[in-house]
């Protein structure tokens, strides 16, 4: 039987891209649907979808269900608002998972009166099962909260969890924007071939798929990715050419570490909101 299967009722507030994106893997993980009850007031077609697929109801406001778990999954801008209508729905019993980006443990436990908290950064790529989250338990999750939190999490993808807090917000720099990176990187590479004069949809071919075929061979093959690279480069050849460029001292890795940077400082940003 799936863990997901021994939760019990869940609640998942915010039923956007990310908030479905999770519900849609519990549900094809083995979470039964009449466990889970979804709160939007303004779902989109991906929630709709879901609840038609589903045979779920999307509930404009948290009704009077105390569920076992709450997921929160709001936009960190305005979860202190959402936080205020939800003091109903939590029970003693009651685990709060929270997405949001930047919002600290200690203002979801004030702003929700419980202290059985678990704060969470997954990523999009959780829709196909293959995301990566990173999650912090709060001083008052129990043992049992914990593997709730961790089946939840794990239907999306690998968990990893981390003692310090602080870590997430470098894992919402690193993993959780990250995949927008890589389909920046996508868009450059096929700009890099139009200015080369090659057709823009033959140049987005091209950029495409060598992104999703370098990803593949990558979860394919456990050589570490310094070594894939290597065993693109001839020598003196033409990969060694364009990574004199990539990888000079004003290169990928000093513009990279300036966005993560720039990402981390705004989920901390986030989080004084
Ligand atoms: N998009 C991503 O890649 C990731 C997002 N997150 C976090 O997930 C959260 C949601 O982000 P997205 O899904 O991207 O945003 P989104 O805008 O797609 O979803 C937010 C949803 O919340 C709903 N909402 C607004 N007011 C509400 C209320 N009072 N009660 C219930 N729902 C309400 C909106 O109608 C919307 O459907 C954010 O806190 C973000 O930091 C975390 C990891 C990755
Ligand atoms: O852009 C954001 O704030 C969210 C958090 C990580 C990915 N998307």
């Amino acid at each position: 039987m799936s863990r997901l299967h021994e939760i019990g009722p869940v609640m998942l507030v915010g039923a956007g891209k990310m908030g479905i994106a999770l519900a849609r893997g519990w549900l094809d993980a083995g979470l039964p649907p009449g466990n889970l009850v979804l709160v939007d007031p303004v779902p989109g077609d991906a929630a709709r979808e879901l609840a038609e697929d589903f045979g779920l109801v999307i509930n404009s406001e948290a009704l009077g269900l105390q569920p076992n778990v709450l997921v929160l999954a709001v936009k960190p801008q305005i979860i202190a608002e959402v936080m205020k209508t939800l003091a109903p729905v939590i029970g003693n019993h009651t685990l709060v998972l929270s997405i949001a980006a930047g919002v600290s443990i200690a203002s979801l436990s004030e702003g929700l009166g419980t202290g059985r908290v678990v704060r969470s950064m997954p990523n999009t790529p959780a829709q196909i099962g293959k995301g990566i989250s990173g999650a912090v338990a709060g001083p008052d999750v129990a043992r049992q909260d914990r593997d709730a939190a961790d089946a939840l999490l794990a239907a999306a993808g690998q968990v990893v969890w981390f003692d310090a807090e602080g870590d997430l917000d470098a894992v919402t720099a690193v993993s959780g924007s990250g995949p927008a990176y890589v389909f920046n990187m996508v868009e450059a590479l096929a700009a890099a071939g139009i200015a080369q004069g090659l057709p823009e949809h033959v140049a987005m071919q091209l950029a495409r798929q060598t992104v999703i075929g370098a990803a593949a061979l990558m979860e394919a093959d456990p050589a570490p990715a310094s070594v894939l690279r290597q065993n693109v480069t001839s020598p003196n050849g033409t990969t060694a050419a364009a990574l004199d460029v990539l990888m000079a001292s004003d290169g990928l890795t000093p513009l990279l570490e300036r966005a993560v940077v720039a990402a981390r400082q705004r989920s901390e940003e986030l989080g004084r909101n």
